[in-house]
């Protein structure tokens, strides 16, 4: 788990979209310590995000060149097909001591080079939105000038805000398909759980609570024990008890299977969009 308060970085963060995964990055990092408001500059078509940006104490720029001037870290955070252009933008103002970190999925270290220029320290990352809560799954890849600095620098924003493993960058793609795009099916169980729990007559407020917690609980379990997941679900699984019946159902259902399949369809369109 992430520290509950981090050293402060003295460094100033910069995001080149204010979308919904800058925000939960921000607002992460903010919450434990790493930096705070004033040190973060922002820039976003949609003022909309910008005010909300602003609300929370970062400053919105004119220009995505002029959130560049204004840090040191560089946040890539628009949809995929806008970072070319956004990199266009920043790259007549580069320096050596700008770490250009692109959190977009399926754009290549290749293609972040050639946009932000041979000189620029890129990093790929894919994080995942509970960063918000400091329990962000992320692993990145070093490109262009990226040195050990930029690979120290990035690991402490995110060891600050959950953990992070450096992949070869081959394997990115699959890295989104499992935890870049993981959030949202483990979302998607903990409203079905509830809804279960509402089916067999709990209240909504207590099903859901149950559900989440229960996805914590496990998820815990399986990072604090070590265990195989298999042995810790034998371990809840008694002789013709009830989780065996419920457990029955999964199977019957191709639960395992539909998990399987989500995370290779995710990583397949993280490969395409690498080709676009
Ligand atoms: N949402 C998620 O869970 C995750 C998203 N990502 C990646 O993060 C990136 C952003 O995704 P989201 O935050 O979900 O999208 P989003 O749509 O919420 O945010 C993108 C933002 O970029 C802004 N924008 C568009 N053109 C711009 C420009 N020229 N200059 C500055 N800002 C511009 C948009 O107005 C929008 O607010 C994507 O590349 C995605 O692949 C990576 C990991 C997880
Ligand atoms: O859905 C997407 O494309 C982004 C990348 C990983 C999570 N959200």
């Amino acid at each position: 788990m992430a520290t509950a308060t981090a050293p402060a970085l003295n460094k100033r963060i910069g995001f080149l979209g204010s979308g919904q995964m800058a925000e939960a990055l921000a607002r992460g990092l903010m919450k434990r310590g790493l930096v705070s408001g004033d040190r973060i500059a922002c820039n976003d078509p949609n003022p909309a995000r910008t005010n909300l940006f602003k609300s929370f104490g970062a400053t919105p720029y004119e220009s995505n060149a002029d959130v560049a001037r204004n840090a040191d870290v560089i946040f890539v955070a628009v949809k995929p097909q806008h970072v070319a252009q956004v990199l266009s933008e920043v790259r007549p103002v580069l320096t050596e001591g700008h770490t250009v970190v692109s959190i977009a999925a399926g754009i290549t270290i290749d293609k972040l080079v050639e946009a932000a220029g041979p000189d620029a320290h890129v990093v790929r990352v894919m994080p995942n939105t509970p960063c918000l809560v400091g329990e962000t799954a992320a692993a990145m890849c070093l490109g262009g000038k990226a040195n050990a600095d930029d690979e120290k620098l990035v690991r402490t924003i995110f060891e600050a805000v959950g953990k992070i493993y450096t992949v070869d960058e081959k394997l990115l793609a699959a890295v989104t398909g499992l935890s870049g795009s993981g959030p949202a099916y483990v979302f998607m169980m903990i409203e079905a759980l509830a809804d279960g729990g509402v089916r067999a007559g709990l209240p909504r407020d207590i099903a859901q609570a149950l559900a989440a917690q229960t996805v914590l609980g496990s998820a815990k379990m399986v990072l604090e024990t070590g265990t195989h997941p298999g042995a810790l679900k034998d371990m809840v699984t008694s002789p013709a008890g009830t989780t065996i019946a419920g457990v029955h159902e999964l199977e019957r259902a191709g639960t395992r299977a539909a998990f399987m399949n989500a995370v290779v369809a995710a990583t397949d369109r993280a490969n395409q969009l690498s080709k676009m």
